[in-house]
């Protein structure tokens, strides 16, 4: 196997990241801060007064204190209408383009002149070497290089390569930093200037392939530059959020609450989650002191809407996460009702940014109803990044898992993969979680459980030791099967497999996140037939070992979805080329003009995976 070089040695290493430093030097009312190249530069009004400290925001580098008056920041980009892609200018030039802090004459965010700011970065900045070398065995970013792309819809925005090169702010260029972002992942190069060109995106990329910052990215950039309405007074106790993200699970959505905090750090973009099986009194004095991006669960967004607590009428920005989960059966009617029956303007006139590692073909249908001419993305691989995930499935009878989960368990200890290395069960039912965590303790290994039943606070508890290393096992239901990012999730066992294939692909992406790799285990016997095509497909797509024994099973089972052949698992192709799907079309990026290099054996690598 290849040597693994982790986005994280990356960002040491680079020197691309063109983002000035300021560093925090006022005194005694003189207006003004030390760059790191020792310019002064100016401190806004509204950051003067407070006393220097770790976490109160950094001053401004620019004087402006209007959102549309700073070369290349607003200007013809800031007023444009959508779809102005072309007019771009940087707004990071020079040691006047970037905002640190507020952003003037807004109402409704941040009450900037008495809030203080709560650093989510902690104080990772201090452990930047440590952090660095733990993440030393990471993605080889060459190895994104042949990644397979489909995208469709008119005008597509070209990808970038850099973060430098694309117009984010500096503020937000410095937290992009702080994560240790190096460069943007594939599905990053592709999506944020398609979102920074105000077009609606449709967009399928791999689990852990970094599709959070690809729609929060474009949200934040484009609040703090944006040319945004005044909002009405908010003495109706009504908050009007200028962006909305929803997602389908409680800690789904706290996990994108956190990130968005460190992207929004210093911005002057104040995001508030809310959702449900916690207090709503405490999430609805968070949101009354000011919200610009609300993220959210469908049911605990419904309840505030419906108290009259939130409009949902200042909404420039609706991203879906899990996009195709917020629309299948479970959550379509109330989907619907936030976007389609309340006061949320209409496509068109909102952006909206759908985003899943999977996209069947009648959610697509489905979800087309909130766009408006959108753009279809679908970032794929061609075998190496699923590589990353190690697929194994065993023929194991109802009654002999237990003991065969008891046997991966021992020989992971004999092979003294322990401590940091968490392993993730799933299992079908709330109870079945229950009975395996009480026989896992009972048995010498810590566990713990996450599912429907328990109360939210519980939940919480048992993600924090779980991440922590304390309990090293999390036996879940499909609760934690998506979007979770937790480090250190070395092994994922589907101890009872999902109905669904796309259940199955979300929950083994658990593992093998951001280009580490990881173990995904699968245990099958006849009750699990209908899934067996598809199992099969996918593993062979990843190039994993099928098993004689499943192809067996594959070619005498008719149930599951019906997966293309050959694959184009990740995202598959946008429903409307259904017809027309042309493979060497113009919409795709290869050949010699590719900003993104793609050439050669791309074309050659697409028609064998989207065929
Ligand atoms: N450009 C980048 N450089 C380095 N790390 C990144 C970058 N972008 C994202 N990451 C990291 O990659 C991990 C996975 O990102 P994220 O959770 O957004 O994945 P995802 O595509 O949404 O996955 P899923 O489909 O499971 O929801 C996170 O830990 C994130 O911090």
């Amino acid at each position: 196997m290849t040597t693994r070089t982790s986005w994280a040695d990356l960002a040491a290493n680079s020197a691309a990241e063109n983002v000035g430093v300021v560093s925090s030097s006022a005194s005694n009312g003189v207006v003004g801060t030390t760059s790191s190249a020792g310019r002064p530069v100016y401190v806004p009004p509204h950051l003067r007064n407070r006393p220097p400290s770790a976490d109160s925001p950094a001053p401004t580098s620019t004087g402006a204190a209007s959102s549309n008056d700073r070369p290349g920041y607003g200007g013809s980009r800031g007023a444009a209408p959508r779809n102005e892609y072309n007019n771009r200018s940087g707004h990071g030039s020079g040691s006047s383009g970037g905002r640190l802090g507020g952003w003037g004459g807004r109402s409704g965010g941040w009450d900037r002149g008495r809030d203080r700011e709560v650093n989510p970065f902690g104080n990772d900045d201090d452990k930047e070497q440590a952090f660095s070398e733990q993440e030393s065995t990471g993605i080889n970013f060459e190895a994104y290089e042949d990644i397979p792309v489909e995208t469709s819809g008119d005008n597509v925005p070209p990808p970038v390569n850099t973060f430098a090169e694309i117009d984010l702010g500096e503020a937000l260029n410095l937290n992009i930093r702080r994560c240790k972002y190096v460069k943007p992942t594939p599905v990053q190069r592709h999506a944020i200037p398609i979102s920074l060109a105000g077009r609606d995106l449709m967009a399928c990329a791999q689990t852990g392939s970094g599709k959070t910052a690809a729609f929060c990215f474009p949200i934040i950039s484009g609040i703090m530059r944006g040319q945004i309405p005044k909002r009405p007074l908010r003495g109706a106790r009504m908050v009007y959020p200028l962006a909305l993200i929803l997602s389908p699970t409680r800690e789904l959505s706290v996990q994108i609450h956190e990130e968005a905090r460190k992207f929004s750090f210093q911005t002057g973009v104040k995001v508030v989650v809310a959702y449900g099986g916690s207090p709503i009194k405490q999430q609805l004095k968070e949101l009354e002191r000011g919200v610009d991006i609300l993220v959210a669960t469908p049911g605990r967004l419904v309840d505030l809407l419906e108290r009259a607590r939130v409009s949902l009428q200042m909404i420039r920005y609706l991203a879906l996460d899990e996009a195709d989960r917020m629309l299948d059966m479970g959550f379509e009617p109330q989907i619907r009702k936030i976007v389609e029956q309340m006061d949320m303007p209409p496509p068109g006139v909102r952006q909206t940014m759908l985003f899943s590692a999977t996209f069947p073909k009648e959610i697509q249908r489905l979800a087309s109803d909130f766009l408006a001419n959108y753009i279809f993305l679908a970032v794929g691989r061609v075998g190496s990044s699923t590589d990353l995930i190690v697929q194994r499935v065993e023929l194991v009878h109802e009654s002999d898992k237990r003991s065969h989960l008891m046997d991966l368990l021992h020989a992971q200890r004999a092979n003294g993969v322990q401590g940091k290395a968490l392993t993730l069960v799933f299992v079908e039912t709330k109870k079945g979680a229950d009975l395996l965590e009480q026989w896992l303790c009972m048995n010498g290994f810590p566990a713990t459980t996450i599912h429907g039943d328990r109360t939210q606070q519980e939940r919480e508890q048992a993600l924090r030791s779980f991440k922590s290393g304390a309990t090293p096992i999390l036996v879940a239901t499909d609760v934690a099967a998506r979007g979770l990012d937790i480090p250190h999730v070395a092994h994922v066992v589907n101890f009872d497999l999902p109905n669904d294939i796309d259940d199955y692909v979300h929950r083994i992406g658990r593992t093998g996140r951001a280009g580490k790799t990881g173990l995904a285990t699968a245990f099958f016997n006849d009750n699990n037939a209908s899934l067996a095509r598809s199992l099969a497909d996918i593993m062979q797509e990843a190039n994993q070992e099928v098993p004689a024994w499943l192809t067996g099973y594959a070619a005498r089972s008719f149930g599951g979805r019906n997966r293309r052949p050959g694959g184009g698992r990740f995202g598959g192709r946008d429903f409307r080329r259904e017809s027309s799907f042309n493979r060497v079309g113009s919409d795709y990026y290869g050949g010699g003009n590719s900003a993104g290099g793609y050439g050669g054996g791309y074309g050659a690598g697409i028609t064998s995976a989207w065929d």
